[in-house]
């Protein structure tokens, strides 16, 4: 195991876009940390060159212990899970032989992961968190922070631990405004609701910014961000809104307060230096599958245990999943296509 400066090391599992701007920010301010990765030269570079921050937020380069799964010795108190949704599972496959008995798992990842994790090692082992900064992994050793954004950590059962305001300082070194919750759930659905409207984003080629803005597409936004609130309520959750969504706009269905909560998140996304989504990045330039499962498929799921109708969420999931497919190219024509069935 390695050890250094800053006491026992903080095991960062999943070292790309958000798992390296964290790993770089701790390391920076002294806190000894242990990146895991699945690509080879990632972690090489890490190691020896060091991983560079780019972008307009700062810019520096930080050198990192890095290893492979494979490769990874030692038991770990700390863990930070950053991996696509879709690879929380097999993750947790590889982590679990390294988190120590006392240790606990920090889910910094869209989706609702924290459920999946609980279930592997119990909700008192895991650590809810929400992150809305934007950041992409540009190649081996290269990560752009796009823009500053809200984040939040808060205990699954809404307590104020000592280990959560052990997290929320470190986090804090990222997000100076980073917040400790009692309604950590609440973060994670308003998230998913804002989700929701990344992906219709990313049905088409266009920024976020510029998918989001035009009047003849935002009733596809507001009847997505609508039947997300309604399965929030659902769940009995009272989701939180940031960066300009606006949960009790789109539950009430309340059109000027939808206008003005998506006039300021486009305002907010033509800020980022992350232009497009990262579901955007996953199709248009990763070529590679989304976390459509694990955040419209879910949400989809929920809608039937409830009883509760999705219907654009359900043709949401339908193209997003033939564009992944080769079936259909991303196209302003089909938010135009969502129209009819959103009016
Ligand atoms: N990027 C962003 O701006 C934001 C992202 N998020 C969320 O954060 C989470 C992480 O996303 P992001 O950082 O962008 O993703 P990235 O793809 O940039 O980083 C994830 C890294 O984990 C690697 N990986 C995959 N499987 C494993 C495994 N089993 N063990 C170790 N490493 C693995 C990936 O390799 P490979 O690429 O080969 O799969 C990749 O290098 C997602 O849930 C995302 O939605 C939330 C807010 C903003
Ligand atoms: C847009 C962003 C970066 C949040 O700001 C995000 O969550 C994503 O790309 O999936």
């Amino acid at each position: 195991m390695t050890t250094g400066v800053g006491g026992d090391p903080i095991l960062i599992w999943g070292a790309g876009a958000i798992g390296g701007i964290l790993g770089a920010y701790f390391a920076r301010a002294g806190q000894a940390v242990q990146m895991v990765d699945i690509v080879e030269d990632h972690v090489t570079a890490m190691s020896t060159d060091g991983l560079l921050i780019e972008g307009p937020v700062e810019e520096f380069r930080q050198v990192l212990p890095a290893a492979t799964p494979e490769t990874l010795t030692g038991s770990y108190r700390r863990v930070i899970l950053a991996v696509k949704a879709h690879h929380t599972e097999l993750a947790l496959d590889m982590l679990m032989p390294h988190l120590a008995e006392d240790g606990y798992i920090v889910s910094a990842q869209n989706g609702m992961n924290e459920r999946q994790i609980a279930l592997r090692v119990g909700a008192h082992r895991t650590v809810g968190c929400f992150v809305n900064f934007s950041a992409d992994w540009l190649g081996p050793g290269r990560i752009l922070y796009g823009n500053r954004a809200a984040v939040a950590l808060g205990e699954l059962d809404g307590s104020m631990s000592s280990r959560l305001q052990e997290m929320h300082s470190l986090f804090s070194l990222v997000e100076p405004k980073a917040v400790m919750t009692d309604n950590i759930w609440g973060y994670l659905w308003g998230k998913m609701g804002y989700g929701s409207l990344l992906f219709a984003t990313a049905l088409t080629p266009e920024s976020m910014s510029d998918a989001m803005d035009p009047a003849v597409h935002r009733p596809v936004y507001a009847m997505l961000g609508g039947e997300v609130m309604r399965l929030a309520a659902a769940e009995g959750v009272q989701p939180i809104g940031f960066n300009g969504f606006d949960p009790l706009a789109f539950s009430t269905v309340n059109t000027q307060q939808i206008d003005k909560s998506i006039d300021t998140m486009v305002a907010h996304n033509r800020k980022t230096a992350k232009t497009h989504s990262g579901i955007y990045r996953d199709l248009a330039v990763r070529k590679r599958k989304t976390e459509v499962d694990a955040q419209i498929g879910i949400l989809v799921e929920i809608g039937r245990l409830h009883g509760i109708a999705t219907p654009a969420l359900e043709c949401l999931y339908d193209m997003i999943r033939d564009i992944e497919n080769g079936k259909r190219e991303q196209s302003t024509e089909l938010l135009d296509r969502m129209v009819p069935l959103c009016s």
